[in-house]
């Protein structure tokens, strides 16, 4: 049971969103633009395997680390002017080759992608499909790690993200895991709906993932009048040592997102570029 109006819903059966309409679905994306999907065929030891390389990368000294080019030291990155006290490892689908424990997680999320850009497409009635806009090339693992910082109550700036959806895993931890998301309408009071915003937490179940609806959506819902699509707006609070892995999926690179002429490779390069720290 949806716990009032204080919980994000409870995970979707992935297995029958995609034989047909979920009840429901629809005004959760509306409400948060994020849902959680179980039974969604990701295997929980590719998933585990993956969270055992991310322990031992992180784990390394940090000279060891900032050897790796996909390495994005802590603090190296920002919302606005604030740092976000993580280290990150960008996996992209052209590297893959280079980190074999990633190589099945990566797979599996590949096989599952259309299906869910369908469904969501389905669901929102949106046309043509998000499949057709998404080759698969351009999406990018992202393995974060929050060390444990005890003064740092907010880890991650309320922020969207610029990719067209987010999948979101976590380890079973059986406690919050501080991933939050604002609830929509946002209260408007004279503040960005940022500050103004109230905020739910997910609180994953055992194996659920959770799909964040990302920037690159309102740019296409206006370019091709689509009814309002919002993206996500989440931030994570919270202690501990933390871990997470984002599937970052992308629109394909030579994408038109506006008729402003963007492309998907501009816009995500534009917010890669915005939230480096300078060093
Ligand atoms: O670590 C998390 O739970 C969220 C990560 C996130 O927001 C992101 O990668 O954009
Ligand atoms: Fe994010």
């Amino acid at each position: 049971m949806q716990r009032g109006s204080h919980a994000l819903p409870p995970a979707v059966d992935f297995a029958r969103l995609c034989q047909g309409d979920e009840p429901g679905l629809k005004a959760t994306i509306q409400k948060y633009g994020a849902f959680k999907i179980k039974n969604h065929g990701i295997s929980l030891s590719a998933k585990d395997r993956c969270f055992a390389f991310s322990r031992d990368f992180f784990g390394q000294s940090c000279a060891s680390k900032r050897m790796e080019p996909a390495f994005s030291r802590f603090e190296g990155e920002k919302v606005k002017e604030t740092r976000i006290p993580k280290e990150s490892l960008y996996v992209s689908k052209n590297k893959l080759y280079d980190y074999p424990a990633v190589q099945r997680l990566s797979k599996e999320l590949e096989r599952i992608t259309p299906e869910l850009l369908q469904a969501i497409s389905r669901t929102l009635t949106l046309s043509p499909s998000l499949e057709s806009f998404h080759s698969g090339a351009s999406d990018q693992l992202a393995f974060h790690h929050y060390p444990e910082v005890p003064e740092a109550l907010e880890r991650s700036p309320a922020h969207r993200d610029w990719s067209l959806l987010t999948l979101l895993m976590y380890e079973d931890t059986g406690r919050s895991n501080g991933l939050e998301i604002a609830e929509r309408p946002y209260l408007r009071q004279g503040g960005a709906p940022a500050n103004s915003a109230k905020f739910i937490p997910v609180n994953p179940g055992r194996d659920e993932i959770t799909v964040l609806l990302g920037n690159m959506l309102p740019r296409l819902a206006k370019l091709h009048q689509w009814e309002d699509v919002r993206s996500c707006l989440h931030r994570v609070s919270g202690f501990g040592d933390r871990y997470s892995i984002a599937c970052f999926i992308n629109a394909e690179d030579d994408l038109l997102l506006g008729g402003d002429g963007t492309t998907a490779r501009e816009h995500r390069e534009h917010w890669e570029t915005r939230s480096k720290v300078q060093d």
